[in-house]
């Protein structure tokens, strides 16, 4: 009984649903999109169909913690705060501390603080977001839902860098992935719609939103993944370069006459990807508008595009073969282009998407061609269902 609120802070989102529990009904969602960019669209969908939506310009998730917040009480979808009987936040860094969620104290706070340099984008906005509820709602159970928990199962062989080794033992130093919930969650819807057991699969779950992911999944584990020792590297995103040379780094900053490091890194976080190349937009919908009689943001979408194939081709060599490719999250639920276009350059290895089925957005739906070998799935992703369910077996 009671209602229980997930809250996923993303690097340009924050997103969240109140569930009634246990029913696991959504009571409302809400979504502020472009934190930090001009223009953020809040929307919140609650009662039978109602919508409440406003553009203003928001630059940090604190301010979007509060107005959504705010909005919970003016929009009549409670009366009191304290309607609200758990709430569970999700938390990008884990690192080899939480192989799985926990409830939140002082001292988990501190240590998802601790770990800031390990998700610099996201860990502080989430450490803020846990306080600003613990604040409000200090008596209920709350829960830290970790993205990298998931990849924790992944071998040695993978997750390693190839450094001296004792960088590993003594700073922690290698590859922790992210986006966990999301690929877990996909991963095992997929295994549904395909009436197979995870266990008995090898998927390759694309989850590409702001931050953008990919991860080889092998018996229902997680047994490589794109994003590194942050979410900085992989394929390309947003405003983060994915993979890039460490000593073009040392030789830029030179150039650039920059001396401290995290300037530098500020720049591959927030200044690079779609923004970076195209000099357009951070949102790929914008650098798609002007693609026509733009050559940079053309190039930045087909280099976009490129870095899924190369990574999706790696992985079905690691997994040695592959039984179904699942989209997720912002531009893999939305954007139907880019899924033709990244099946289309797959087909060597069976992957065949029907143009038909794949003109849709934001529904579950098997996209595979009649003659497909590897299934491709369309499957919105929903971190907060996994994070609620968290709340319950938690608290
Ligand atoms: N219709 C669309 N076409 C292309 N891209 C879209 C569309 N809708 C959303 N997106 C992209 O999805 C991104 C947000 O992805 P999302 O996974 O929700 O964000 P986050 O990474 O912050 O969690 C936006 O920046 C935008 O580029
Ligand atoms: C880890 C990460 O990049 O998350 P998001 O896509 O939500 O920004
Ligand atoms: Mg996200």
């Amino acid at each position: 009984m009671g209602k229980s609120m997930a809250v996923n802070a993303g690097s340009s989102t924050l997103k969240y649903k109140l569930f009634q529990m246990p029913e696991e009904s959504v009571i409302s969602s809400g979504l502020v999109e472009r934190i930090g960019l001009n223009d953020s669209v809040v929307t919140i969908k609650y009662g039978d169909g109602k919508k409440f939506e406003e553009t203003l310009n928001i630059s940090t998730h604190e301010e979007a913690i509060q107005i959504m917040l705010d909005q919970l009480l003016k929009l009549n979808i409670i009366k009191d705060y304290n309607e609200i009987t758990g709430v569970g936040h999700r938390v990008v860094a884990g690192g080899e501390i939480f192989n799985d969620s926990v409830l939140i104290d002082d001292k988990v706070i501190d240590q998802i603080e601790s770990l800031a340099e390990y998700a610099p984008l996201h860990n502080p906005a989430e450490a803020m977001g846990i306080r600003a509820f613990k604040k409000i709602l200090p008596d209920i159970p709350s829960v830290a839902v970790f993205d990298t928990s998931f990849h924790t199962t992944m071998p040695a062989v993978n997750y390693m860098y190839a450094l001296p080794y004792e960088y590993y033992t003594k700073f922690g130093a290698r590859k922790y992935g992210a986006h966990g919930t999301s690929h877990r969650y996909v991963s095992q819807r997929a295994a549904e719609i395909l009436g197979k057991p995870l266990e008995d699969l090898k998927l390759i779950t694309l989850h590409i939103g702001a931050g953008a992911s990919i991860t080889a999944i092998k018996n229902g584990k997680s047994f490589d993944t794109s994003m590194g020792f942050t979410p900085l590297t992989g394929i390309m995103m947003a405003t983060r370069t994915g993979d890039v040379d460490v000593s073009l780094i040392s030789y830029l900053m030179e150039k650039l006459n920059i001396t401290k490091m995290d300037d530098m890194i500020d720049i591959l976080n927030h200044k690079s990807g779609l923004i970076g190349v195209s000099g357009v937009s951070a949102d790929m919908r914008e650098v798609e508008a002007v693609q026509a009689d733009n050559k940079q943001a053309k190039l930045a979408r087909d280099m976009y595009i490129q870095r899924i194939v190369r990574y999706v081709g790696e992985y079905v060599a690691e997994l040695d073969g592959v039984d179904a490719i699942v989209f997720t999250a912002g531009v893999g639920e939305n954007d139907f282009t880019i899924r033709q276009e990244v099946a289309d350059k797959l087909d060597y290895f069976g992957i065949k998407v029907d143009p038909e089925k794949n003109h849709i957005r934001g529904v579950e739906r098997d996209l595979s061609a009649a003659d497909a070998t590897v299934k491709t799935l369309l499957i919105p992703t929903d971190e907060e269902l996994m994070i609620v369910r968290d709340i319950e077996r938690l608290k």
